[in-house]
């Protein structure tokens, strides 16, 4: 027997998303099931940061209603949604002289009362995240003094020392070298697994989408083109609609997925 459907983690209806006077996502309806890696996708300007953003608060919707586990974000306090919902900016920022451990350590502000000092939990979520991303023996370099790479790993480990159950994650490969880029997929898919996480993430990578994500969501003008599985989107036709991008697309040696060459 099958029990009533569980309501998404996290959904959109109707939501209207844009800066100042402009709107750039003009209506759309997605809902995110728990536990699952869905993967925005689409080209320069389809909206993917704007939607991403809106979705968790950092931008206020301009209509429609975003839900977090049901309830509408409007509802919830800041504190709440950070409790529940890690995210990852594109260009995040920290105080000049920061060291590694201390910008880590603002991830978990959120899951501390008023007043609060680190505890031993903070501490241990903090050294994990720092462990998960190979950062370890930099603890306390400062920020300045890293790689583009090491820096966004940085950010990668703030963003998980939230111990959140959902994270939203922007261009999280950014800059990162092809080991460390596997590595962050892979880490990804085994919070899916053991924790049971719930990961939205904009990628630009489409194989490296096709590869790690349950789910692709190709947006162009700020609408959904095509939403589903792997092989249901990386598809010729896809490609061609949403990024006019003549290609072929071949099955993935190592993993059977879906996987395009440019014609
Ligand atoms: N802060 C802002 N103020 C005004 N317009 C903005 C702002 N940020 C983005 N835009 C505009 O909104 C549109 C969508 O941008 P958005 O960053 O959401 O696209 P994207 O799909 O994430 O693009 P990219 O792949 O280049 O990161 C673009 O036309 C962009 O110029």
């Amino acid at each position: 027997m099958t029990g009533p459907a569980l309501p998404p983690v996290l959904a959109a209806d109707g939501l209207v998303a844009g800066h100042g006077d402009r709107v750039v996502v003009p209506a759309l309806d997605l809902a995110i099931e728990a536990g699952t890696i869905t993967a925005l996708v689409g080209p320069n300007g389809s909206g993917k940061s704007t939607l991403l953003m809106t979705l968790a608060r950092v931008l206020r919707a301009r209509g429609g209603v975003v839900r977090l586990d049901d309830v509408p974000l409007g509802e919830l306090g800041s504190t709440a949604i950070a409790r529940r919902l890690g995210v990852l900016p594109q260009t995040p920022a920290a105080p000049a002289g920061a060291r590694v451990r201390e910008v880590v350590e603002q991830g978990r502000f959120p899951q501390r009362g008023a007043w609060a000092m680190l505890r031993r939990r903070d501490d241990g979520a903090i050294d994990r995240a720092l462990a998960l991303t190979g950062l370890g023996d930099l603890a306390d370099r400062r920020l300045e003094a890293l790689s583009g790479g090491e820096r966004q790993r940085v950010w990668i480990a703030m963003t998980l020392a939230q111990e959140t159950g959902v994270l939203l994650l922007d261009e999280p490969t950014t800059a990162l070298d092809v080991r460390h880029q596997l590595d962050l997929m892979r880490l990804v898919e085994r919070l899916r697994d053991e924790q049971g996480m719930t990961v939205v993430m904009v990628l630009h990578d489409l194989n490296q989408a096709a590869r790690h994500a349950d789910r692709l969501v190709a947006m162009r003008e700020g609408r959904v083109r095509a939403d589903g599985p792997p092989d249901a989107v990386l598809t010729p036709a896809t490609l061609l609609d949403v990024f006019d991008l003549p290609a072929v697309v071949v099955d993935d040696p190592v993993t059977g997925r879906p996987m395009y060459v440019a014609r």
